[in-house]
């Protein structure tokens, strides 16, 4: 169980700007207020002028010109020094910017000139770029510009493709540097398509030396699908996953595969841009959005940090000065609407689909590291039970599961371990009660008798249990406050079917009782329980527990330490016809990219070196799954599989379903009394897109009895208890993220380790492309299994695989391909914020 708090749902509120890609009119504070008065929130402002550019483009013509051809001396040395003088930009002038610093400065969101050409092969060309790049920057950041939108690195120079984005990535670097106080956005197409670079005039790409362009011989490459994703991934990493360092995503108007879609999810989202282009017509002649752009809008709205959205030529801003004019965008002109697009968005905001249960409950919680608890060692304070219970699900999937388990106990005649027939049913563990509730209502709905017991290490609810015997319950639970380990079993009259009296029935059991407590023997001891000799002088014996209740999962299954707890208790239970509630459990994990937990873990290493190798309980959201069993190519094929992944199936967002990911299980059905047995499932191939992988998501499933389960899996959870708020996923991080490349494996081995004082993980991820080896190679289609369980000495060790073969279905390895290993990580270890036993 983990810790968190609720809170009230705040709603969705859209941040919308005005961006005018041509804007030749000074932005004046009048201005940002006639802005606002139209119902933006904000406008996007250039830094330089036409001005500035024509004195850029004349000082390079002239250099130009100026310019000899290299000679070379007898060796080949270089021999003119006219060419080497550089050629400087001289600092910008009054003409050059109509910017200036004032009270509407902080509503502004800053444009570089897009003119340059950071990535040009032609170093005149990429530094004359980057000397803009820093007087623009420089200027921003003296009048005090908050948000910086830098158009996209050029990724195709003749057939010289994003050979340039490294320089593109150590000019943002220095930019990092030159605005301390900017959050610098890199504006960019969702996919690669060469066709949409177009150069304009004044643009300084064309420019490029021709000695130093490769002309495109044949056909233009093909549209990249994560292209683009690909030169961000680069410049993030140059930029060190900067926390000032953001995305401004451009809509098409045709979106691209959910795949690619999703995996912008992940990143740091903080501008959409929508061009007026790619709005449709209704029939009455209005811009709307497609349900695929809607959908996709109510997704990211429901990020953490929802993105602005800047709506990018719907209306010049002569528009504003003058809003009762006619239309120019040919949309209807009887209802003198001045911003159409920008009441359509607004019309959106209104309709976003309310936020489910979970997405309410775990506001302010979405992708936010949390610390695993120390369930043994700290005693849970009466807030965090509070939340506990409200999970509208599991409380009730607990009671079920007992009265299933109750009326077939009745159905089946089994014999009890009450000398008068009640089943023997104990709550270990029962926190402030509400597991106790719902035996009783369970009981009472098979209409089968209990004996009741609650055991609980926390003194401090214990006090609590102790008052809700007396006011809810009647007097009718046995409490025990004693850690588990050391309880010695129900007791009760050996003559009670005679007297029908039940030994301290409703009675509590204070701490003294934990002094009882003998030291386990080995296991070949029939224990304590089976000592049925009368340890006091009040005529009462210990007897078996027919049917254990408990409730101690962590995010992983086992984390907390429920096996060790209820090893602890083991030989309490009746050895034939005993229940455990749960009856099993298996922990899951699946390979993430999750940029935003890598920054805050890398932020976190400054103060606490053993950050990078602790499982963090995180509510997952901006995250991209590596594997996913499907990939729909196209953007509008629904895929309702993938729950627990962002905003619910709800509406239009259901339209947009992004694929389903590939959870491999780490450990499988577990029983929670012999919770050693531990193995993988079989392999499986899905399909994987190129990426990096932060770390792994990890999930648990239970089956508490017969049919009534408990799921966190994102592909089983809708099914098993959906709506189940009680657990949020872990992630266990890797230090250094590695990339996969498409068609590639992803390998994990995970080990829970012990050492009898606390319980920890190991986890290492290692990724493999696949190379040809025969031009016969052909695809098997049963399952490979590499990798495999190993059983460590001190407790269970998993190797699974993931495989990510392009593939549609299941079970398949490529014959004919060897696996090259290209990545791999460290050996991490959580030994150091083990959990304490
Ligand atoms: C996750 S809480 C569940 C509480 C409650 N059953 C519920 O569902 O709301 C787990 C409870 O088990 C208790 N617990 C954990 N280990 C225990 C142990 N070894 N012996 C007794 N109680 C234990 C904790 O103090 C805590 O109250």
């Amino acid at each position: 169980m983990d810790t968190y708090g609720a809170s009230e749902d705040p709603g969705v509120t859209f941040c919308i700007g005005h961006h005018e890609t041509n804007r030749t009119l000074a932005v004046t504070p009048k201005m940002v207020s006639r802005v606002h008065e139209t119902n933006y929130d904000m406008l996007s402002v250039p830094i330089t002028t036409a001005h500035f550019h024509s004195r850029v483009l004349g000082l390079l013509s002239s250099y130009l010109s100026n310019l000899q051809s290299p000679s070379y001396d007898r060796i080949g040395t270089m021999a003119t020094s006219q060419n080497t003088g550089p050629l400087v930009i001289p600092p910008l002038t009054k003409l050059d910017s109509s910017l200036t610093p004032n009270e509407a400065t902080s509503q502004l969101v800053g444009v570089t000139s897009r003119w340059i050409d950071l990535c040009s092969p032609d170093p005149l060309i990429a530094d004359l770029s980057r000397q803009v790049l820093m007087l623009e920057v420089a200027y921003a950041a003296f009048c005090g510009i908050g948000y910086l939108l830098i158009h996209s690195p050029k990724l195709h120079h003749g057939a010289i493709h994003s050979e340039g984005v490294v320089y593109y990535a150590r000019a943002i670097q220095d930019a990092l540097n030159l605005g301390p106080y900017i959050q610098f956005h890199i504006w960019l197409r969702m996919v690669d398509s060469p066709e949409l670079e177009v150069d304009t005039m004044g643009d300084l790409a064309p420019l490029a030396r021709e000695e130093y362009l490769q002309p495109v011989e044949g056909a233009l490459p093909k549209v990249d699908p994560f292209g683009t994703w690909d030169a961000w991934d680069l410049i993030r990493k140059t930029c060190k996953y900067h926390t000032r360092l953001f995305v401004a995503l451009s809509m098409p108007k045709q979106l691209p595969a959910l795949s690619v879609q999703s995996r912008w999810h992940s990143e740091p989202l903080h501008m959409l841009t929508i061009d007026a282009s790619s709005f449709l017509k209704n029939q009455k002649g209005y811009p709307v959005l497609s349900k695929a752009h809607q959908a996709l809008i109510a997704k990211l709205m429901r990020l953490r940090t929802p993105p602005w959205i800047l709506l990018c030529d719907s209306i010049s801003l002569i528009r504003f000065r003058v809003p009762q004019s006619a239309s120019g965008s040919g949309f209807p002109k009887k209802h003198h609407d001045p911003t159409p697009h920008l009441s359509y968005i607004r019309n959106l905001q209104q309709r976003q689909p309310a936020r489910t249960p979970i997405e309410r409950f775990g506001t302010g919680y979405q992708d936010y590291l949390q610390a695993p608890l120390q369930p043994l060692t700290v005693n849970l304070e009466s807030i965090t039970y509070e939340v506990f219970e409200k999970d509208p699900i599991k409380y009730e999937w607990y009671e079920r599961a007992i009265t299933k388990a109750l009326r077939d106990w009745a159905d089946q005649k089994k014999p009890t371990s009450h000398p008068d027939g009640k089943v023997i049913l104990a709550v270990v563990g029962a926190g402030r009660g509400p597991l106790v509730t719902r035996a009783l209502k369970a009981s009472a709905e098979a209409g089968v008798e209990i004996d009741l017991w609650a055991v609980e290490k926390n003194q401090n609810a214990f006090v609590l249990l102790q008052r809700h015997n007396e006011t809810i319950w009647g007097g009718k639970v046995t409490l025990v406050q004693s850690d588990m380990r050391s309880w010695k079993g129900p007791r009760v009259r050996r003559h009670a079917s005679q007297s029908g009296a039940q030994d301290q029935v409703g009675g509590s059991l204070g701490i003294e009782d934990s002094l009882l407590y003998t030291p386990k023997k080995s296991h070949n001891d029939p224990g304590r329980a089976s000592d049925f000799s009368d340890p006091t002088s009040s005529g009462a014996t210990h007897t078996y527990v027919d049917i254990v209740v408990s409730e101690l999962l962590g995010s992983f299954a086992d984390n907390e330490l429920s096996p060790e707890c209820l090893d602890g208790i083991n030989d309490l239970i009746n050895p034939v016809h005993g229940i455990s509630i749960p009856a099993s459990y298996s922990a899951h994990f699946t390979p993430i990219s999750a940029p935003k937990l890598h920054c805050d873990v890398t932020n976190q290493t400054i103060s606490n070196p053993a950050a990078p190798e602790t499982p963090y309980v995180v509510m997952l959201h901006a995250i991209d799954f590596l594997s996913t069993l499907d990939s729909p190519d196209n953007a509008e094929t629904p895929n309702q599989n993938t729950a627990n992944r962002s905003s619910g199936t709800t509406g239009a967002t259901a339209a947009t379903e992004f694929p389903t990911p590939f959870v491999q299980t780490a450990c499988d059905a577990v029983n929670p009394l012999q919770f050693a047995q531990c193995a993988p499932d079989p392999p499986f191939l899905p399909h994987s897109e190129p990426g990096v992988c932060h770390g792994l998501a990890g999930y648990f499933e239970t089956v508490l009895y017969g049919d009534v389960e408990l799921s966190t899996n994102p592909v089983t959870m809708d099914a098993k208890s959906a709506t189940m708020i009680s657990w949020f996923p872990i992630y266990f991080p890797l230090k250094t993220p590695l990339n996969v490349p498409d068609n590639g494996e992803v390998v994990v081995t995970m080990y829970r380790q012990t050492d009898d004082r606390k319980v920890w993980y190991e986890w290492m991820v290692e990724v493999f492309a696949l190379e040809r080896t025969s031009t016969s190679a052909t695809r098997l289609t049963t399952p490979a299994m590499s990798g495999g369980r190993s059983v460590s000495p001190s407790g269970e060790s998993l190797k699974s695989k993931e495989h990510g073969l392009k593939q549609q279905g299941g079970g398949a390895r490529q014959a004919g391909y060897r696996r090259v290993r290209v990545g791999m990580s460290d050996l991490h270890s959580s030994i150091k914020e083990g959990c304490l036993m």
